[in-house]
C-alpha cells in the first residue's frame, strides 16, 4: 500500500493506492458515511465496480444509492448537472455528507462541482476507476463542467476528504483510454522530471500491457509529482500549478474544435497538445528540435497524436487560437502558456503573441 499525503491545511487528504482496495473500501468509507446511506456517483461503463463497492458497503452494514449518469465528455454538461444535484437532494444529501465519485474523470469533475455548490458545499470521495483520474484528476481539488465557449468554463476549487485508488479495476479500461491516461503520466516527465520521462519511453509500453508493478509506480510516482505541486499552489496562483496546465491550451482548443466529443479524448489532445508545446518552444529557439522530436516520437510509439492532424482535426491556426481566448489563464488580454527549455524544463512564458501561435499552428498543418 502507498499512502501520498495531500497537504493543505485543513483541507488536507490522503491518497491511498493498493491493488484490490476496492473491494475493502468499506474500512476507510465507514467513518465517512455516519451510519447514513452513501450516494455513490457512477457512469453506466463502470457498473460492474459500481456492484463490487455496494457489496462490500452493505457487507459492513452500510446502505449506499447508485446514481448511475451517461458515459463520456458530454455528460461535463449543465444538464448532468442539474439531474445530479435534483438526484442528490432527492437523497437527502447533508452537508456533512459525503457522496462517492466512482468513475473517469468525467464523473470526478462533475460530482466535485455538483458537491461544491449542493446546499452550499458537501464533502466527496472521489474512487478513480481510470487511468487518468488515477494519476491525474482524481487528486487536487478541480472541478468544471464544460460549455457552449469552452472546456471547463464552469467549476470550483473543492477538495476531497480522500481519494482511494484500485489499479486492478483498470483491468478492464479499454486499450485507447488506457493510452489517453498516460498522456497525463507522461506530462510529469516533461514537467520537471527527466529522469521519469525515461522511465516513460523504458516502460510505457509496459504499463499500457497492463504489467501491475509498472501501472503501481507510475501511479504513485504521478500522485506524488501532481500532490507536491498542488500543495505549493492549491489555486493556481503563484504560476506552479499552472505547469499542470502543459499541452491543455492547445489541447482544450482541440476538444473544443471536436465538440467535446468521443471524436478526441481529453488525454490524446493533451498528448497533442505536449508535442506543439515542445515544437513550438523549439520553433521560437528556446528548446532543442531534437526534444521536440523526441516527445513527439514517444508519444507516436505508444499510439497517442502528437500534431492537430494526427488528433483528426483540421481547423485552421485561427480557428484554434480563437478556442484559446476563452483560456482561464487569460490575464489582462494576454495568454500565458506552458513552453519548455527542454524535457523536464517547464516554464510558464508570458510574451506568448497569438498571432504567431495562430502562424505555427498554419504551418504545421503543411
Ligand atoms: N480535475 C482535474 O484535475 C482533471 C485532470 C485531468 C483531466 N480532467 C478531466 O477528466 C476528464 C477525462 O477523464 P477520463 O479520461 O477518465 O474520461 P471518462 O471519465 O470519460 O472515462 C473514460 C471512459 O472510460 C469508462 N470507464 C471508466 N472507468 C472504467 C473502467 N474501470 N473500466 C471500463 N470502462 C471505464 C468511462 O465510462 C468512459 O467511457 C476530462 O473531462 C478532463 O477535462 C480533470
Ligand atoms: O490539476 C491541474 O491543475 C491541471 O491542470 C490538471 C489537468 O490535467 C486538467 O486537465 C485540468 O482540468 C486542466 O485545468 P483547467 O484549469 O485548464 O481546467
Ligand atoms: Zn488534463
Amino acid at each position: 500500500m502507498t499512502i501520498v499525503p495531500v497537504a493543505l491545511g485543513r483541507r488536507s487528504y490522503d491518497v491511498v493506492i493498493e491493488r484490490g482496495l476496492l473491494g475493502r473500501a468499506a474500512e476507510r468509507l465507514a467513518p465517512l458515511a455516519r451510519g447514513r446511506s452513501m450516494a455513490i456517483v457512477s457512469d453506466a461503463n463502470v457498473t460492474p465496480h459500481l456492484a463490487t463497492l455496494q457489496a462490500t458497503l452493505a457487507a459492513a452494514g452500510i446502505a449506499s444509492e447508485a446514481i448511475v449518469l451517461p458515459a463520456g465528455e458530454g455528460t461535463k454538461s449543465w444538464a448532468q448537472l442539474e439531474t445530479l444535484t435534483d438526484r442528490l437532494l432527492a437523497h437527502g444529501v447533508e452537508r456533512g455528507d459525503h457522496v462517492v465519485a466512482l468513475g473517469g474523470g468525467v464523473i470526478g469533475d462533475l460530482v466535485g462541482f455538483a458537491c461544491s455548490v449542493v446546499k452550499r458545499g458537501c464533502g466527496f470521495v472521489q474512487i478513480p476507476t481510470t487511468l487518468l483520474a488515477q494519476v491525474d484528476s482524481s487528486v487536487g481539488g478541480k472541478t468544471a463542467i464544460n460549455t457552449r465557449a469552452g472546456k471547463n468554463l464552469i467549476g470550483a476549487f473543492h477538495q476531497p476528504a480522500s481519494v482511494l485508488i484500485d489499479p486492478d479495476v483498470l483491468d478492464t479500461l479499454p486499450a485507447r483510454e488506457q493510452r489517453a491516461g498516460y498522456a497525463e503520466v507522461v506530462k510529469y516527465g516533461l514537467i520537471d522530471d527527466s529522469a521519469f520521462f525515461e522511465w516513460c519511453e523504458a516502460n510505457g509500453a509496459k504499463l499500457l500491457a497492463g504489467d501491475p508493478a509498472a501501472r503501481e509506480y507510475a501511479i504513485a510516482h504521478s500522485v506524488e509529482a501532481k500532490a507536491r505541486i498542488v500543495a505549493e499552489d492549491e489555486r493556481e496562483t503563484t504560476g506552479k500549478r499552472a505547469l499542470l496546465n502543459l499541452g491543455h491550451t492547445f489541447g482544450h482548443a482541440l476538444e473544443a474544435e471536436a465538440g467535446f466529443s468521443d471524436k478526441l479524448l481529453h488525454g490524446e489532445a493533451v498528448a497533442a497538445g505536449m508535442a506543439l508545446a515542445f515544437a513550438y518552444s523549439a520553433r521560437r529557439g528556446l528548446c532543442d528540435r531534437q526534444d521536440a522530436e523526441r516527445v513527439a516520437a514517444h508519444l507516436r510509439a505508444v499510439g497517442l497524436p502528437d500534431s492537430v492532424a494526427a488528433a483528426g482535426i483540421r481547423a485552421s491556426g485561427i480557428v484554434l487560437v480563437n478556442h484559446m481566448r476563452h483560456d482561464k489563464k487569460m490575464d489582462a488580454g494576454t495568454l500565458p502558456f506552458l513552453l519548455a527549455r527542454g524535457i523536464g524544463k517547464t516554464f510558464v512564458d508570458h510574451s506568448v503573441d497569438l498571432t504567431d501561435v495562430a502562424a505555427f499552428l498554419d504551418e504545421e498543418r503543411t
